[in-house]
């Protein structure tokens, strides 16, 4: 693009060349749009209203700021910070939910000086810039209709994942098992909002998955997001891009891990979708209620109030002892020794599940069959359990400790000595009185020295 247009939307550049630019921009095949130092739309082409979906006369004066409040459109036509210091930059952009085109949107923002010619140089501060020239590129290819039909290999793996994910999968011998598949079941029933709160590991994704497989949803996908460390551009991609989670009708259950990991206003966004009455079903697994986040700040408010409408506690396994043998005869298919299970009853599991799936897959690895036996368990899991199971001591007394040395190392100084005392005294570098006094003390009975020799 050589000869900028004017954002003042009168159609010449303020510059001498006379250029009719909206007339060039008229004709052009790529979507070009402009924006007034404001920010707010001043001209697109009719490229742009095709692949926008919006007509010129519906979107003029539209703020594009990826403010909270800012629809798709006009976040994604938002000039960068690059831009709005005067420098012309690019952006890779998910394509706004429901508007024609592939994926992403790649935008070139070029900012204009204040005599509408394009900015060759970073702006001064005192310069002013008078508006912005976004060309847009489609990246990616539009995903035929024919192709959306689910594939039969997909049907097949979905229904087997139903079956796997059924409330028996939670069951156990424990009362917090049961409490669990019955405040599971009820999930699965309604559709609110389900907040679940469980340890690292303790199985919360996985009953997240069962109330899908088992709720009115379960024809449509499942989409689990691990929140933690998540980059700003892909999580904007992923719930509101092209066909992402605000796009898509496919999706049955969102499950978000750790949303109070998520920017702030990332984190509002999705509360604004998710309290739409056609949104997809949300649930999210913490590790703390969320009550608990809103009131450490890590969580906006609204996941309280209108996100959190069921929760569900999933117990730590070291409060479901009981299920063990059941759980091991589900996941490896094998009964557990008795001593085998002292060892495992006598764990802590602080990474719960996770850490037991693992624990039992060690133990039946090596080509071994039959009940899973003591010396099959991981060595240094039956060390933990071992410690454990002593407990620390009770407590460290010196005085008792310093007693008996005492008198251990005086009997022995009388035995050496055929408990002649002056004898054992002299060996233990003290004086007979002082003996005296430590054996009445120590209550240390002395036997008479046997009777010496007579001589012929
Ligand atoms: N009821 C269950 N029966 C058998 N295995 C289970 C069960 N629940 C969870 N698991 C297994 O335990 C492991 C951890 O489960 P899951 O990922 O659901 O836990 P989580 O609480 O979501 O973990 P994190 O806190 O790390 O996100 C997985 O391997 C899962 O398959």
């Amino acid at each position: 693009m050589s000869t900028p247009p004017s954002p003042s939307g009168k159609g010449r550049p303020a510059n001498s060349s006379g250029f009719a630019w909206r007339a060039f921009f008229h004709q052009s095949e790529t979507p070009v749009f402009v924006l007034g130092k404001s920010r707010r739309l001043r001209y697109a082409n009719p490229a742009w209203e095709k692949l926008a979906g919006v007509k010129l006369a519906e979107a003029l004066g539209m703020v594009c700021s990826q403010r909270r409040h800012s629809t798709p459109l006009a976040s994604v036509l938002a000039p960068t910070p690059e831009a709005l210091a005067g420098r012309p930059d690019r952006a890779r952009r998910p394509a706004p939910p429901g508007r024609n085109g592939p994926p992403w949107w790649d935008v070139t923002f070029v900012p204009l000086a204040g005599d509408g010619s394009p900015r060759e140089a970073p702006a001064k501060a005192s310069e002013a810039l008078f508006g912005f020239v976004g060309f847009i590129a489609v990246v990616g290819e539009p995903v035929p209709a024919a192709a959306r039909k689910i594939p039969p290999s997909v049907a097949a793996l979905r229904d087997r994942r139903a079956t796997h994910f059924s409330p028996e999968l939670l069951a156990g011998e424990s009362l917090a098992s049961a409490r669990l598949v019955a405040q599971t079941r009820l999930a699965a029933q309604i559709a609110a909002p389900v907040w679940i709160v469980g340890e690292a590991g303790s199985g919360k994704e996985t009953v997240a998955r069962v109330i899908h497989h088992t709720s009115a949803v379960r024809d449509r996908a499942f989409v689990a997001i691990d929140c933690v460390g998540l980059q700003p551009y892909l999580i904007e991609s992923l719930l509101f891009g092209h066909g992402g989670l605000s796009a898509s009708d496919r999706i049955g259950t969102v499950y978000l891990k750790e949303p109070g990991a998520l920017p702030r206003d990332m984190q509002q966004r999705l509360a604004d979708h998710f309290t739409e009455p056609a949104s997809a079903r949300l649930i999210c697994g913490s590790d703390r209620t969320a009550q608990d986040a809103v009131a450490s700040g890590r969580l906006v408010p609204v996941f309280q109030t209108a996100l959190s409408a069921f929760e569900a506690r999933i117990p730590p396994l070291r409060e479901r002892l009981d299920d063990i043998p059941r759980l091991a005869t589900r996941l490896v298919n094998r009964a557990i020794d008795p001593a085998a299970l002292t060892v495992l009853r006598g764990y802590s599991w602080p990474a719960n599940l996770r850490e037991f799936v693992e624990v039992l897959h060690e133990s039946t690895g090596e080509g071994r069959t039959g009940p899973i036996l003591r010396e099959h368990l991981p060595h240094e899991l039956r060390v933990k359990a071992g410690l454990m199971r002593s407990g620390p001591p009770k407590s460290l007394n010196l005085d008792a400790i310093l007693e008996a040395v005492e008198k251990r190392i005086i009997q022995l100084a009388l035995r050496k000595t055929n408990n002649h005392q002056t004898e054992a005294a002299e060996l233990l570098g003290v004086f007979r009185a002082k003996l005296g006094r430590r054996l009445d003390a120590l209550g240390i009975p002395v036997s008479p020295p046997p009777p010496k020799p007579r001589k012929e």
